[in-house]
């Protein structure tokens, strides 16, 4: 599949200018509060015209400005799934699947279904209405029923915006089984660090109705402009072994492991830890009495001023980069240089969430 959009609109002050291409898999659109990614996605969606734009999904042309093409939105055949569910409160969920059923085309409508209840987990609440469901079970119908209609483009936007974490926590996992398990492409649009970290193949980073930048979680999501809270690494691994007592999963990285609180991953399987760099301390020589249950050894790659006498030290660890956000006078402290090999003591890491 290959998506290519790009778009112009001015809505009110707002100005949206951006475009992106993609093929397949997973790409979000990550950025502010107002950066303009809902507006992009309504665009794609076709339940909004640009004042200039076009949309090509496979090579079909879906909108032209120029050549005054604007395929609707029911003929675009792309799915869609907001914040809240939207299912139709007066019918069951088997009831609510069916209707997504119903604008697939002819030869796929059968096949699905099972599958995609599987997929989901959603098998034993079919009989059910909407209204005796959690947000996180809502959800999973929502994207069953979008996905029944065979859609050559799934798109979300903040999918899991309205649920608790607990929730979140749950329906991640399925999130990555569609990912994982169906070739529909999707575009997500969230401004959660820890779920795009988790999710993306590729972001699409938002600011003020621009594209600021494109790459995989790992570039985006360490560029200094990525919200401060959450800016740091993401790094790959597989889990190596689970500790349930203790709550805790050992993931292998390039060069070592690391411990995170989750016992909920298979062990084998490759999953994306998040570091922010304000919770990573640098240390010269390795500490010890310390709570910290992760201190990796690495070298210094990089050391970037960050403004406000902070400065983001790059530390090469084997294959993988752990940012850490530290004060000027510590790196004049500490007699940081590049190339010093240091120990990153990481106070917290995410696997998902
Ligand atoms: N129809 C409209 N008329 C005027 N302004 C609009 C319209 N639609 C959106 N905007 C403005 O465009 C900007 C971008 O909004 P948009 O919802 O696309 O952002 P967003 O990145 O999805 O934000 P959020 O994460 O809060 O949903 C906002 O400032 C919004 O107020």
């Amino acid at each position: 599949m290959t998506l290519i959009v790009q778009a112009r609109q001015a809505l009110g002050e707002f100005v949206l200018d951006a475009g992106f291409t993609s093929d397949g898999g997973v790409t979000a659109l990550f950025g502010p509060s107002g950066s303009g990614k809902t507006s992009l996605v309504r665009l794609i969606a076709g339940l909004s015209k640009p004042d200039h734009g076009r949309l090509m999904v496979d090579g079909e042309v879906l909108l032209d400005t120029e050549n005054r093409i604007f395929v609707p939105k029911h003929r675009r055949r792309f799915g869609y799934v907001f914040q809240e569910g939207r299912l139709f409160p007066h019918l069951s969920v088997r009831q609510n699947l069916n209707y997504g059923r119903w604008f697939a085309p002819k030869t796929m409508q059968t096949e699905n279904f099972d599958r995609i209840v599987e997929l989901l987990g959603i098998g034993a609440l079919l009989v059910r209405r909407p209204g005796k469901l959690s947000g996180g079970e809502k959800q999973r119908v929502a994207i069953g029923r979008a996905l029944l209609c065979a859609p050559r483009l799934l798109l979300m936007d903040e999918p899991l915006a309205a649920l608790d974490d607990q929730r979140k926590a749950e329906i991640l996992p399925y999130l990555e089984r569609l990912r994982d398990e169906t070739s529909t492409p999707i575009v997500y649009v969230s401004h959660s660090v820890s779920e795009v970290a988790r999710l993306a193949d590729r972001v699409v980073m938002m600011k003020d109705g621009r594209v600021e930048a494109v790459g995989t979680p790992s570039e985006v999501l360490s560029l200094p402009s990525t919200d401060r809270r959450d800016a740091g690494a993401v790094l790959t691994g597989t889990v190596e072994t689970i500790d349930i007592p203790h709550w805790l999963a050992t993931i292998r990285l390039s060069q070592a492991q690391i411990v995170v609180p989750n016992a909920r991953v298979e062990e084998g399987r490759s999953v994306r830890v998040h570091i922010p760099e304000r919770d990573v301390m640098v240390a010269t020589q390795r500490p010890e009495g310390l709570s910290a249950l992760n201190i990796l050894e690495g070298i210094i790659a990089a050391i970037e001023p960050d403004g406000d006498g902070m400065v983001r030290i790059r530390i090469r660890c084997g294959d993988d980069m752990v940012l850490a956000r530290i004060t000027a006078l510590s790196v004049e402290r500490l007699d940081l240089k590049l190339e010093k090999p240091v120990f990153a003591v990481i106070k917290t890491v995410a696997l998902e969430r």
